[in-house]
């Protein structure tokens, strides 16, 4: 059993995804200044999606509508390193403005179009793979709109 993280990858829109909201690690020295998801560590007795709503609350003030699951590997999502996974939700704010209260020194807005910043930024070597998968799970170009679909 591998120590089970969470985290969001939080979006402008979960119907319309243009921008992904990330974060600057503060500590510790050894991931301080790499971005990541925010989120962290399941408690006891919390389910994941519980435990993602109180991470996101308690570093962001932010409350959070979940989308999709962006399913990693394994059972537990994303293998972090030999001793921890997580899982990662899209996610969109449904109340509050995000800040850095505490965890994170930066939060940023990127662009997610081709080409665009996000993988630019010095990330968490782990986290590549997920954003390669997140990039996957986007509405390509030629994507009907949820309305267009409707008239199909
Ligand atoms: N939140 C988050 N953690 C990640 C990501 N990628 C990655 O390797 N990790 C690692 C860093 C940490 O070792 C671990 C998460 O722990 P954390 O320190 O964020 O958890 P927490 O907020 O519950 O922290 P604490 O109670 O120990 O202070 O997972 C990511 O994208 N987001």
């Amino acid at each position: 059993m591998l120590l089970q993280i969470v985290g969001a990858a939080v979006v402008d829109s979960l119907e319309l995804p243009t921008r992904l909201l990330v974060a600057r690690r503060s500590s510790p020295p050894q991931l301080a200044g790499l971005w990541e998801f925010p989120g962290g560590k399941v408690e006891a007795g919390e389910s994941c999606e519980e435990a993602l709503h109180r991470e996101l609350d308690e570093e962001l003030g932010v409350a959070l509508r979940l989308g999709g699951e962006i399913e990693g590997p394994g059972e537990q999502g994303w293998p972090l390193n030999g001793r921890a996974a997580m899982r990662v939700w899209f996610a969109e704010v449904t109340d509050g403005r995000p800040t850095a209260l505490q965890d994170h020194d930066d939060l940023r807005w990127v662009d997610l179009a081709e080409g665009g910043a996000v993988e630019d930024l010095p990330w968490i070597p782990a986290d590549r793979p997920i954003l390669t998968a997140l990039r996957s799970l986007l509405p390509g170009p030629g994507a009907e709109s949820p309305d267009q679909k409707r008239e199909a």
